[in-house]
C-alpha cells in the first residue's frame, strides 16, 4: 500500500437523506468495502455531502493573477466544499476559441482543487458583435457547454437568437448576464430605490434584469435552445422565469449567496466592497429569491466569486470595479438563509448546490452523484452546528474583497474530497 493512496473509511455520517451510513473511499470511488490501509475519520455528528459544484466562478487566470488564479481560487473552493467550479470566460485575453479554453482546463489540471470546466464566451472578446468559435470549443478537448459573456449582457437580439440557435445540435447552453445596459444611466451602481436617491447614487432599476429575461425566454422558446439566467436577483425576474417554466420553455436559473442573504442597506457606508452586479436589492426582491430557491423557479446556487485587487476596488463608489467574493460562505450563507430559517432541507441543498448545476453544466455522473458506492469520491464533511467569526484575511483567496467580513455565520466545511483527494482539511 503506498502512502499516497486515497483510502479512506468514514464512519457514522448522516447523509443528506438523513441515513447514517460509512462511507468507503478507495482511491478516486466509494467502494462497499473497507480498503485495506484505509485512513479512519470519524464522522459522527457530521453530514456526508456530495461535493458542491459552482457553475459561476471567476478564476481571472489569464490576465488578473493578482487578484486570483486557478490555484488560489480553487483552493477557495475547497474550502468552500465545491469540488467542481466553471470558469467564466471573461479574463485577459478572453476564453472565446479552443486553444485559449484547453489552456483553462489544462491549468485546471495542473494547478487545481478541485475540477475546472472552462466557460466559453458567447461573443468574440466580449465585444458582443460576432459569434465567438462555440462549435470548435465544443469539439475542443476543453469540451465546453456552457458559453457566457458574463460581465456583459449579449445585448443585440439577433446574435442571442443565433447563439441559441448555434448550441442547441450539441446539447450547450447560453448564460446570460441579465442586464439591459440601456435601461439606467452610465453611472449606474447600485439599486435603484429610495436609498440610492439618498445616497446620490446612480442606480438600476430591477426591469433591467427582467425585461432582458423576458426577451431571452423567448427566444429559448422560438430555437428551442436552452437559457441558464445567471445571478438572478429581483421578483419580477423570478416572475418571468416562473412563467416560462410554466409554458414548458428550456430555462434554468441561478441565485448568489450575497443576493440572499445582503441588502441595498449595505451600501449605505459606500464600502466599494458591496458594489456587485446585479447590485444589492431590497427585501422584497430577497424574500422573492428565497421563496424561488426553496420552490424550485431558482434551480441553482452559483457563486458569482468575483476577487478583485484593492487597486480595483479603492475608488469611489461609482468608480470601482463590481464583484465579491463568494466560494468560501457560499454554503454557510445558503444554510443560514434557507435550512436554519426551515426553507430548504439538506436534500434540496444539495439538488440546489450539486446535483443540478453538475447537470444544467453537463458534468453529471461525474459531479452531483448521490454517495453511494460506484459514485466518484466527491465528498464534503459538513459540522452543521458550528458557528465563527468570517475573517477574510484567513481567505484561501488572493483577494480580499469578502462581504461577508466580521459577521458570524454557520462554518459547516470540516473536509473536502475531490476524487478521494482530501483538498481541505480543517
Ligand atoms: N458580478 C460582478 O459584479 N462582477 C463580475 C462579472 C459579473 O458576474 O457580471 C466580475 O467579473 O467581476
Ligand atoms: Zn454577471
Ligand atoms: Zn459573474
Amino acid at each position: 500500500m503506498s502512502e499516497q493512496a486515497n483510502h479512506y473509511v468514514i464512519t457514522g455520517a448522516r447523509l443528506a437523506d438523513g441515513t447514517t451510513t460509512d462511507l468507503f473511499v478507495r482511491d478516486d470511488v466509494l467502494v462497499d468495502e473497507a480498503p485495506s490501509g484505509a485512513e479512519r475519520i470519524a464522522a459522527d455528528g457530521l453530514l456526508a455531502l456530495p461535493g458542491l459544484v459552482d457553475l459561476h466562478t471567476h478564476l481571472r487566470e489569464p490576465g488578473r493573477e493578482d487578484a486570483e488564479t486557478v490555484r488560489t481560487g480553487t483552493e477557495a473552493a475547497a474550502r468552500g466544499g465545491f469540488t467542481a467550479v466553471f470558469a467564466m470566460a471573461n479574463t485577459q485575453p478572453v476564453t472565446d476559441d479552443a486553444e485559449k479554453a484547453e489552456w483553462i482546463k489544462l491549468l485546471g489540471e495542473r494547478d487545481g482543487s478541485c475540477y475546472v470546466q472552462p466557460i466559453g464566451a458567447v461573443t468574440k472578446k466580449l465585444a458582443g458583435k460576432e459569434l465567438s468559435e462555440m462549435g470548435l470549443m465544443a469539439k475542443s478537448s476543453a469540451r465546453v457547454r456552457v458559453f457566457s459573456d458574463d460581465g456583459m449582457c449579449v445585448m443585440d437580439p439577433l446574435l442571442m437568437r443565433r447563439a441559441l440557435e448555434w448550441v442547441r445540435p450539441f446539447g450547450g447552453v447560453i448564460a446570460q448576464h441579465s442586464q439591459d445596459s440601456s435601461l439606467a444611466g452610465p453611472g449606474a451602481c447600485c439599486h435603484e430605490s429610495e436609498i440610492s436617491g439618498r445616497l446620490g447614487l446612480g442606480g438600476w432599476p430591477a426591469q433591467a434584469e427582467s425585461i432582458i429575461i423576458a426577451r431571452d425566454v423567448q427566444l429559448a422558446e422560438l430555437t428551442r435552445s436552452r437559457l441558464h439566467v445567471c445571478h438572478i436577483s429581483t421578483a419580477e425576474g423570478v416572475d418571468v422565469v416562473r412563467w416560462a417554466k410554466k409554458r414548458g420553455i428550456n430555462v434554468t436559473a441561478e441565485v448568489t449567496p450575497h443576493h440572499l442573504l445582503l441588502g441595498t442597506r449595505e451600501v449605505e457606508g459606500y464600502d466599494t466592497t458591496f458594489k456587485v452586479n446585479p447590485p444589492l436589492r431590497t427585501d422584497e426582491h430577497i424574500e422573492a429569491v428565497r421563496e424561488a430557491l426553496a420552490d424550485g423557479t431558482i434551480d441553482v446556487v452559483g457563486t458569482d466569486h468575483a476577487p478583485h485587487a484593492p487597486q480595483d476596488k479603492d475608488h469611489a463608489f461609482v468608480d470601482a470595479r463590481p464583484g465579491m467574493l463568494g466560494l468560501e460562505q457560499a454554503l454557510a450563507v445558503v444554510m443560514e438563509t434557507m435550512v436554519n430559517t426551515g426553507r430548504m432541507d439538506w436534500s434540496t441543498l444539495v439538488d440546489r448546490m450539486s446535483t443540478t448545476p453538475a447537470r444544467i453544466g453537463n458534468l453529471a455522473g461525474r459531479q452531483g452523484v448521490a454517495l453511494a458506492p460506484g459514485a466518484p469520491a466527491n465528498i464534503v464533511l459538513v459540522d452543521p452546528s458550528a458557528r465563527a467569526s468570517v475573517d477574510r484575511e484567513a481567505s484561501r483567496s488572493r483577494s480580499r474583497n469578502n462581504p461577508y467580513h466580521g459577521r458570524e455565520l454557520p462554518d459547516p466545511v470540516v473536509a473536502t474530497f475531490w476524487e478521494g483527494r482530501r483538498t481541505f482539511q480543517r
